[in-house]
């Protein structure tokens, strides 16, 4: 394994992003869905409000964002805990990398991986589960693409079928007896049942829905379950795309 996944609390960290270009903004907005205490971001080439208008015309306005149109200084580095060498120079990114290891600051390098501490996956986030996804910097295009297939399959299969469970768990903690329970909900999640529901709840076929869920829940939960619920399993907006 080339790279140590982890996943890290950064809302205790200031963070430092040398460079203001497409490839930089597209980094600090994924930075700060995990919202760190602030991110300074320095450009001497770029003016603020070139930076703040393209920023926040992707991403919103986020006030833990600071710019400095100026050449970097070590001393910007004080307290700084992540930093990202994201500027269109290697020479520049390198001395940046440099000064960040003499520090004992972990840093991406966006241009040239292999020189930095880390590299940025691509991720999926369902409020607290979160998928990082990551080619070794084999092929980020890869990446982001397996990244689309796994959201529309985690969307469109994963999230109507937790939606199910949502309505069929009421029904089974009323209608059926204790000692029953946790097999039937066993069952329920059991790999080859959960597939043929998830299946037919893409397709629609909600009145074979209706019969599959039959063969394994008693006919007290089965007469319960509203038919119009079903329907709306599968909503043609999903909310939960991030
Ligand atoms: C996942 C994602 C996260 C993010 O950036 O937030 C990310 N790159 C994304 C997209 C993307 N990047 C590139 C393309 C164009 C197509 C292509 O080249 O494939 C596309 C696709 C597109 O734009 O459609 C070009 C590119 N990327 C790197 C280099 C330099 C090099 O390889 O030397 C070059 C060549 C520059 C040149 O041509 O000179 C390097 C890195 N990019 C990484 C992450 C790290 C490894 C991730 C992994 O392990 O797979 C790594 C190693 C370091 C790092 O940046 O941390 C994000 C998807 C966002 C999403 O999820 O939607
Ligand atoms: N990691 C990735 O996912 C990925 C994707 C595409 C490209 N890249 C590479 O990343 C680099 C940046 O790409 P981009 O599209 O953001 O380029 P860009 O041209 O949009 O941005 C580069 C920024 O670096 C700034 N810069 C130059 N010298 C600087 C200095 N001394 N101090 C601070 N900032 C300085 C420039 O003013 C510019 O705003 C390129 O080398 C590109 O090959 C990486």
């Amino acid at each position: 394994m080339k790279y140590y996944p982890l996943f890290l609390d950064v809302t205790k960290y200031k963070c430092l992003v040398l460079g203001a270009g497409g490839v930089a903004r597209r980094k600090i907005s994924a930075l700060l869905k995990a919202e760190p205490l602030e991110i300074i971001v320095i450009d001497p080439f770029l003016p603020e409000e070139d930076f703040m208008r393209a920023f926040f015309d992707e991403y919103g306005f986020n006030p833990r964002v600071s710019y400095c149109q100026r050449n970097f200084c070590p001393k910007d580095l004080e307290q700084v805990r992540l930093a990202f060498a994201a500027t269109d120079s290697s020479e520049v990114n390198g001395d940046f990398l440099k000064i960040c290891t003499e520090n004992n600051i972990f840093c991406n390098a966006v241009e040239s991986p292999e020189r930095g501490d880390f590299i940025v996956p691509a991720h999926l986030d369902y409020d607290s589960l979160i998928f990082a996804l990551s080619s070794s910097g084999v092929s980020p295009a890869f990446t982001k693409a397996l990244k689309e297939d796994l959201n529309n399959w985690v969307l469109k299969g994963y999230v109507p079928f937790l939606r199910l469970l949502q309505i069929l768990r009421p029904l089974i903690l009323d209608n059926v007896e204790e000692k029953k329970r946790a097999e039937l909900f066993r069952a329920l999640a059991a790999k080859d049942f959960r597939e043929e529901i998830m299946a037919l709840i893409e397709l629609k076929k909600f009145h074979e829905l209706h019969r599959k869920l039959a063969q394994i829940l008693p006919q007290s939960v089965v007469s319960k379950i509203d038919d119009k619920e079903i329907t709306m399993l599968k909503k043609n907006k999903e909310e939960n795309v991030c």
